[in-house]
C-alpha cells in the first residue's frame, strides 16, 4: 500500500512552518502544482493531512462512506467533545443530520410548496431591516457606513429567530453579548490555525486564553440556549414548525415517552443549535459582505443586477423584490455564484476525516487522516475557468441563451454525504439580502478605502472582507 506523494516536513511540525498562517489555503493550493495527480500528502503537526484540489477526486472521496468522519482537530473535537452536527459522527451524526434535515423541510426548506412560500416571506422581512436602517442612516447624513455589524444584526436575528424562534432588538445587552462572541469565535477557530494540529500549543499564554475564550462562550451560550428552552417546555408553546428549538423539543418529548431517547440528550441537542446558528450565520454573512463589495466595484455588474430585479418586480406590478425572482433572476443569481467562486468562504473547505482506510485516486488514505478538500486551488484553476480566473465576471455562470449554469466543479456547499444541509436556506438568506439592497440602493465603495487591502480577506474559520465601508445611496428619494 502506498499514500500520496507529499514534500517532507519537519519532526513534531511537519509542513505546518512552511505554511502562510494568514493564507494558508494560498499555500496550500501553491504545493498542488508540484503533484499533477490533484492530490497529495503532508503533516500538519500531528495530523496526517491529504489534500485534494481535483474537483472529481473532491467528489469521489466526499461521496464514500469511508470518508464521512470528521479530521481529528483539537478545536472541533476537544471543543466541541463530537457533539451536535458537525463535528458528529457515525450513529450521532446520521441521526441529527436526518432530524435536522426533516425539520428544516416544515419549516421551508423546499424548492417548492406552500411552506417555502412563507419562510421566503419571512426571510425577505428580515433582509427589509437591514435596508430600513441603512435608510435611516441615510437619512441622519451617515453616508459611509460599515455593513459588518448591521448584517450581523440584521441577518444574526433572522437566523437565531429560524433556530430559536425568539428575536433581539439591536442594543439588547445580551444580542450585543452573543454577536460578539459568534465573530471572535469565528476568528480564533481557523481550519489550519496550529493549535489544532500541535496539542502543546495550548500550554502558550496566547493559545490558553483562545482556548479559555471558546470554552467559556460555549458553556455561557449554552446557558442562555437552555433558559430559552426551559421557557418553552415550561409554557408549552414549541413554536409549530417555526424554529429548530421547538421541533427539537417536541422530538425529545415523543422519544422520551416511547423510551427511545438514543442521542437526543441534552447536551447533544444544544450543541446541535449552536452549530446551525454558527453554521447559517458566519457562512452567509462572509457571502454577503463579499458580494456587496464586488457590486460596489463592479457598477456595471450591479446595474444589470438591478435592472433584472425591478422587471421581476414590475411583472408583478410590485415595488419590491421577491424570494420567488430568485428562479427568474439568473443574471443576480450568476452574480451570487460568482461572488461564492471567486472568495470561497471556507477556503480550505471543511475537512473530512478517513473512517476506515480507503483508496483515492489510486493511493491509500489511512482511517484518522484529515481529507481537506481545496475549494480554493478548485474555484481558482485557470484549466477549469479560464485565464481571467481571478476576475469578477458572473457570465461564466451563464449558458448561450443567458440561463443559469453551474459547472460540477463549482462546490462551496462541498458535495457528497456530508454537503451542506442548508444549502437552500443559504441561496434564500443570501438571495433575499442580496436582492434587497441593490433594488433598493447604489452601492459604491468609499473613497478612502485600501481596496487590494480589503479584497485579501481575513480567514479564520470562514474568509471574509477587511473591515470597509461602503456608501449606500437610496435609488428613490426618502
Ligand atoms: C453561503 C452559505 C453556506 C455555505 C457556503 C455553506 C458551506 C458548507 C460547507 C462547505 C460544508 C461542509 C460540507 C462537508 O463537510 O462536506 C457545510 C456543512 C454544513 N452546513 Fe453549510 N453552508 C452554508 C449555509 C448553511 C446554512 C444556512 C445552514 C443551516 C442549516 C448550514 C448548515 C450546515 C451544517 C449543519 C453542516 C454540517 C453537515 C454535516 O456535517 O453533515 N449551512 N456547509
Amino acid at each position: 500500500s502506498r499514500g500520496p506523494p507529499g514534500p517532507w516536513g519537519l519532526p513534531l511540525l511537519g509542513y505546518l512552518p512552511f505554511i502562510d498562517p494568514v493564507k494558508p489555503y494560498v499555500s496550500l493550493a501553491n504545493l498542488a502544482q508540484r503533484y499533477d495527480a490533484g492530490i497529495y500528502g503532508i503533516s500538519l503537526g500531528n495530523v496526517k493531512t491529504v489534500v485534494l484540489t481535483d474537483a472529481k477526486l473532491i467528489r469521489h472521496a466526499l461521496n464514500r462512506e469511508e470518508c464521512a468522519g470528521r479530521a481529528p482537530l483539537y478545536l472541533t473535537h476537544g471543543i466541541m467533545n463530537g457533539y451536535g452536527i458537525i463535528c458528529a459522527e457515525g450513529i450521532r451524526w446520521k441521526e441529527h443530520r436526518r432530524f435536522i434535515t426533516s425539520a428544516l423541510k416544515s419549516m421551508g426548506m423546499v424548492k417548492i410548496g406552500g411552506s417555502r412560500d412563507l419562510l421566503g416571506k419571512r426571510v425577505m422581512e428580515g433582509a427589509d431591516q437591514f435596508v430600513k436602517i441603512i435608510k435611516e442612516k441615510f437619512a441622519q447624513g451617515e453616508d459611509a457606513i460599515d455593513p459588518a455589524p448591521l448584517l450581523s444584526h440584521t441577518l444574526g436575528s433572522l437566523v437565531y429567530d429560524i433556530v430559536f424562534g425568539k428575536r433581539y432588538e439591536r442594543d439588547d445587552e445580551t444580542w450585543v453579548w452573543l454577536q460578539h462572541l459568534q465573530e471572535e469565535g469565528t476568528k480564533l477557530i481557523g481550519v489550519a490555525g496550529p493549535l489544532n494540529f500541535l496539542p502543546w500549543f495550548r500550554f502558550i499564554p496566547k493559545f490558553r486564553d483562545s482556548i479559555k475564550f471558546l470554552i467559556d462562550g460555549k458553556n455561557k451560550t449554552h446557558d442562555l440556549y437552555r433558559e430559552q428552552l426551559k421557557f418553552y417546555m415550561d409554557s408549552g408553546l414549541m413554536g409549530g414548525d417555526t424554529h429548530l428549538a421547538g421541533a427539537y423539543l417536541k422530538e425529545v418529548k415523543e422519544r422520551t415517552k416511547t423510551g427511545n431517547v438514543s442521542t437526543f440528550t441534552e447536551p447533544q441537542v444544544l450543541h446541535a443549535l449552536a452549530d446551525i446558528f454558527g453554521a447559517s450565520l458566519d457562512t452567509t454573512n462572509a457571502t454577503l459582505k463579499w458580494f456587496l463589495l464586488f457590486m460596489a466595484l463592479h457598477p456595471e455588474v450591479q446595474s444589470i443586477v438591478k435592472a433584472e430585479l425591478d422587471e421581476a418586480a414590475l411583472a408583478r406590478d410590485e415595488r419590491n423584490p421577491r424570494m420567488s425572482d430568485l428562479s427568474c433572476c439568473p443574471y443576480t443569481e450568476a452574480a451570487i455564484s460568482e461572488t461564492q467562486r471567486l472568495r470561497s468562504v471556507v477556503p480550505t473547505g471543511i475537512p473530512h476525516g478517513a473512517i476506515q482506510d480507503v483508496e483515492i485516486g489510486g493511493y491509500i488514505i489511512e482511517a484518522g487522516t484529515m481529507i481537506m478538500p481545496l475549494q480554493w486551488a478548485v474555484h481558482t484553476d485557470p484549466k477549469l475557468w479560464g485565464n481571467d480566473v481571478m476576475q469578477f465576471n458572473p457570465e461564466r455562470f451563464l449558458n448561450s441563451d443567458g440561463r443559469i449554469s453551474k459547472p460540477e466543479y463549482f462546490i462551496p456547499f462541498q458535495t457528497g454525504k456530508r454537503v451542506c444541509l442548508g444549502e437552500e436556506l443559504g441561496r434564500m438568506l443570501i438571495f433575499a439580502f442580496a436582492s434587497a439592497v441593490i433594488f433598493n440602493f447604489s452601492v459604491s465603495v468609499a473613497g478612502d478605502e485600501d481596496v487590494e487591502s480589503v479584497l485579501e480577506g481575513d480567514c479564520g474559520i470562514t474568509l471574509n472582507p477587511k473591515a470597509h465601508k461602503l456608501i449606500f445611496k437610496p435609488h428613490l428619494p426618502i
